[in-house]
């Protein structure tokens, strides 16, 4: 369990992490959500007692990270895949990683075998495509068998076939009993092994969710209207209790109403349609919509 209590940094005028409290349990796969720039990896860190809070606490199963002596054995972490030392072996890597804290050498094929990396073992760390970099930091943060582990964007780098491995391992480790928590900024990596979701935006906390409840509010459909008639259907559809939104291309979206209801009211008002479509919002678009006025850097399109 991972509790985090008012945490709070800041970087001179910035604040990379303002006022977050949540809790990250045992048993699921956590989605750390939010725009690149929101403060996950600052949030991960700090966890970690890598960066020092400016205010706020946080704990690593009831017990500040950097109290715990041997931390790969309370909480594995794969943090930044580039962070190795590119002339050693793989093994010599992760040997070094066990000696320091005290696991059984042991457990260094075990877990290159579990990440898929038996037969590089003996290849410096320096020749690694990116994709083997994440597997080696992924058997890193397994080594102590720790019942937390923080990844942060592990699926950078990772063909299609590694992200389902990755996914998979997620889901087993949380079966497991572990707490998993996973930071990315797109929804669509999530989607498939999260089943809890905490979404940021500039530091601060925007949703801490299930993944079914935050389907279930961004799900919402809506029913794209083309009609020569606009102005008249649009008053109509409002009056019947709908929310209508005239969008630039002429269509109508309309929220709060059926596209059958929709139909028998144009009918009624003998109102041609020529485009009637349901339309529901992925959760990609939710996520989008729910972190847009936090994005740090807009791109001129959006703006
Ligand atoms: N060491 C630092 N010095 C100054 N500013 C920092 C430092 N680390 C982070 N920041 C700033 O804090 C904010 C949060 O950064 P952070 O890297 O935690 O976000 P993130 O959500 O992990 O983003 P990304 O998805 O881009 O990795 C950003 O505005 C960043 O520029």
């Amino acid at each position: 369990m991972i509790e985090i209590d008012g945490l709070t940094r800041r970087y001179g005028r910035t604040t990379a992490v303002d006022h977050l409290s949540l809790t990250v349990r045992p048993g699921h796969v956590t989605g750390f959500l939010g725009p690149n720039g929101a403060g996950k990896s600052t949030t991960l860190r700090m966890i970690l007692g890598l960066t020092t809070p400016t205010s706020g606490t946080v704990t690593v199963s009831g017990v500040r990270f950097r109290d715990l002596p041997r931390g790969l054995r309370h909480a594995g972490a794969l943090l930044d895949a580039g962070d190795v030392h590119g002339g050693r072996s793989a093994r010599a890597h992760l040997a070094a990683l066990a000696r320091s804290n005290g696991i059984s050498v042991g457990r260094v094929d075990e877990v290159l075998r579990q990440v898929g990396l038996e037969s590089a073992a003996g290849r410096r760390v320096g020749g690694f495509s990116l994709g083997m970099r994440q597997r080696l930091g992924i058997a890193a943060a397994l080594l102590g068998d720790p019942p937390v582990l923080l990844f942060d964007e592990p699926f950078n780098g990772l063909d299609p076939e590694g992200v389902r491995w990755v996914r998979k391992l997620f889901r087993r480790l949380a079966a497991e009993g572990r707490t998993v928590f996973v930071s990315s900024h797109l929804m669509g990596e999530m989607e498939h092994c999260a089943d809890h979701l905490v979404v940021i935006g500039r530091g601060r906390l925007i949703a801490e969710e299930s993944l079914a409840e935050f389907a279930a509010r961004a799900g919402r459909s809506e029913v794209v209207v083309r009609t020569p008639d606009p102005a008249s259907l649009g008053t109509t559809l409002t009056t019947e209790g709908a929310s209508v939104r005239p969008d630039p291309d002429g269509t109508l979206a309309v929220t709060g109403l059926t596209a059958e209801r929709i139909a028998e009211l144009a009918l009624g008002l003998r109102i041609p349609l020529h485009e009637l479509t349901t339309r529901t919002a992925s959760l990609e678009e939710a996520f989008m919509a729910l972190t847009a006025a936090d994005v740090e850097y807009a791109t001129g399109e959006d703006r």
